[in-house]
């Protein structure tokens, strides 16, 4: 489990980021954090591995403050995918997922069976493990990014926003992939989105953020849709409440797969 406890992030300009946040994120689930453009949540996210240090309050991974963790032992157990995915341009496909087992200073042999086994799972073809990312669709980097994080296999992975890059088509199946993915690995996954339609197919439970880095509401996508706690969080589920529910009921009906159609629609 990971817990906030009166966290605030105040960057040296004086921008508070995040305000006294108190959040408890399960074990094994996704939660999503969602919300407008600059309302805290990559803060929140990179507090969780010491990318970005909490001003305040206290941040415990199973029950250990990460301050008193050094960051590149803290980071081991924690993978990190991010938009662009973030691939290293001169390494091919096959090089790049098996960058953090290279660090680690793995056999390669086993290293490079393992991220094919990898390319596999995140639904990528093994004839593109020899290219080189500026040869693949942005959907298929997006792949290797989340097998890249999976390398390592962190008990928690952080993903900043890791499948806005790609059009909507590509984007349903890499959430439905990604979801069948989670079913088998059951990851403690922090996700960041200021898409509702993703914090709600995706997340268990979804952390809504508001400018100023306070929480609007933190509750399962059902209660969300069902409750707003405010004008805020109502605004910002948008006019087409009544729809997401329907569908987001639907999903929960229809075979994995089925909520990716459902959401085209
Ligand atoms: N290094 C920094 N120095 C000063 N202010 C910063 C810094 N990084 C972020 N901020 C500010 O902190 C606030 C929260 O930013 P953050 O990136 O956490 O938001 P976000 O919700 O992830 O936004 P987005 O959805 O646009 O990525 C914003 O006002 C942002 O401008």
């Amino acid at each position: 489990m990971i817990s906030f406890t009166g966290v605030t992030k105040r960057y040296p300009d004086g921008t508070v980021a995040v305000d006294h946040l108190d959040l408890e994120i399960a074990a094994g689930r996704i939660t999503v954090l969602v919300g407008p453009s600059g309302c805290g949540k990559t803060t929140t996210l990179r507090m969780i591995n010491r990318m970005v240090e909490a001003t305040e309050g206290t941040i415990t991974v199973d029950g250990r403050n990460v301050a008193d963790i050094d960051p590149p032992t803290l980071r081991r157990g924690i993978g990190y995918v991010i938009q662009q995915a973030g691939l290293f341009p001169h390494r091919t496909i096959v090089d790049n997922i098996a960058t953090v087992p290279d660090l680690l200073g793995q056999d390669k042999k086993r290293s490079r069976r393992t991220a094919r086994e990898l390319m596999a799972r995140v639904g990528l073809d093994p004839a593109l493990a020899t290219r080189y990312p500026a040869q693949l669709s942005g959907g298929q980097q997006q792949r290797v990014g989340v097998a890249r994080a999976l390398a390592a296999d962190p008990p928690i992975l952080l993903m900043d926003e890791p499948f806005s890059a790609v059009d909507p088509i590509v984007r349903a199946s890499l959430q439905d992939e990604f979801l069948r993915l989670q079913d088998e690995l059951e990851k403690t996954i922090v996700f960041v989105t200021h898409d509702i339609d993703e914090a709600v197919k995706l997340g268990h439970r979804i952390a809504v953020f508001q400018v100023g880095g306070t929480l609007a509401q933190y509750s399962t996508p059902d209660e969300l849709l069902a409750a707003p706690a405010n004008d805020f969080v109502r605004d910002f589920l948008g006019g087409d409440k009544g729809i997401r529910r329907l569908r987001f009921t639907q999903e929960l009906d229809a075979e994995p797969g089925a909520g990716a159609e459902a959401a085209d629609r």
